[in-house]
C-alpha cells in the first residue's frame, strides 16, 4: 500500500461568525485507507468535508488533497463529493441531471449506466427530481458522486433516506468505488463496513484515532459498537 498522503488537514481553524466550528484540527489520510469520520452532533464532520472540497476556506491552517489545494481542477477530476442532503438539480429529470453531470466532468454518460441499474433507477430516468421520493434522490445524488469513479472519495451519511436492500446495494458499489474514502456517518454497522478506520472528533478537533478492531476491544464482548463508540465520545468531551 502506498505512503503517500491523499488528505491532510493541517490545524485548521474555522469559523461561522461567533461560531468556531474547527479548531485546530489536524488528520491526514495514507492513499488507498478509508476512514470513518464519527463526531457527536455539531463537531464539524460537515464542515471538515467541505473544506476538503473547497467549497469554504478555512480561517487559518491547510487543506490538500494530494498535496494540491482542493479547488485545483486536477483535484476535482479525481474527488467525488456526496454532501449531506444532497439536492440534485431539481427542475431537471433523472436523465438530464446524469447528462448534464457527464458532460461537466467529460465523461460518457454510459459509465453511469451500471450504478443507475444496480440502485433500480432506471424505472425513474425521466422523473423530475422534484417527483422523487427522499430516497431515489439520494441513490441519484449517489450516481453523481460517484459516476466518474474517483479515486478519493468524501461522503456525508452516504445511506440516509436509503432503504435497507438500497443500503447493501450501495454499500457494495462503494466498497469497489474509490480507493481512498473519507465517509462521515452516525451508522455503525455502515461506517464498520465500509472503513477500517476511525477520527472522531469533538468541538472541531480529533480527539481519538484508531481502528475497528481497538473500538471493539475496549468493549464488553457482547457490547454492541454503538454503546462502545458513544462511551468513547462522551469520555472525550471536552478534551482533545
Ligand atoms: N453555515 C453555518 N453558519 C453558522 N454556523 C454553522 C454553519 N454550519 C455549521 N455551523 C456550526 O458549526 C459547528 C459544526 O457544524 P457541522 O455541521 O460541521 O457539524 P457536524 O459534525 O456535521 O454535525 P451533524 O452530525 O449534526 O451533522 C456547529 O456548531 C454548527 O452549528
Amino acid at each position: 500500500m502506498s505512503s503517500e498522503v491523499c488528505i491532510e488537514v493541517s490545524n485548521v481553524i474555522k469559523r461561522y461568525g461567533a461560531v468556531t466550528a474547527l479548531s485546530g484540527l489536524t488528520f491526514s489520510i495514507p492513499c488507498g485507507q478509508k476512514f470513518a469520520l464519527l463526531g457527536p452532533n455539531g463537531a464539524g464532520k460537515s464542515t471538515t468535508l467541505k473544506l476538503l472540497m473547497g467549497f469554504l476556506k478555512p480561517d487559518s491552517g491547510s487543506v490538500k488533497i494530494k498535496g494540491m489545494p482542493p479547488y485545483d481542477v486536477e483535484v476535482r477530476k479525481i474527488t467525488g463529493y456526496l454532501p449531506e442532503n444532497a439536492q440534485p438539480y431539481r427542475t431537471m429529470s433523472v436523465k438530464d441531471n446524469i447528462q448534464y453531470v457527464a458532460a461537466l466532468r467529460g465523461i460518457d454518460v454510459t459509465q453511469a449506466l451500471e450504478i443507475v441499474e444496480l440502485l433500480d433507477l432506471k424505472k425513474y430516468w425521466n422523473y423530475k427530481v422534484s417527483q422523487l421520493s427522499q430516497g431515489n434522490m439520494q441513490k441519484l445524488s449517489i450516481v453523481l458522486a460517484i459516476m466518474h469513479r474517483p479515486s478519493i472519495l468524501l461522503m456525508d451519511e452516504p445511506l440516509n433516506y436509503l432503504d435497507i436492500p438500497t443500503q447493501e446495494a450501495v454499500i457494495e458499489i462503494l466498497s469497489k468505488t474509490a480507493s481512498t474514502m473519507l465517509v462521515s456517518t452516525h451508522i455503525m454497522s455502515v461506517a464498520g463496513r465500509l472503513t477500517d478506520n476511525i477520527i472522531m472528533i469533538n468541538g472541531g478537533q480529533v480527539v481519538w484515532k484508531g481502528t475497528f478492531s481497538d473500538i471493539r476491544e475496549m468493549g464488553r464482548e457482547d457490547e454492541p459498537i454503538e454503546s462502545i463508540v458513544a462511551k468513547l465520545m462522551r469520555e472525550m468531551h471536552g478534551t482533545g
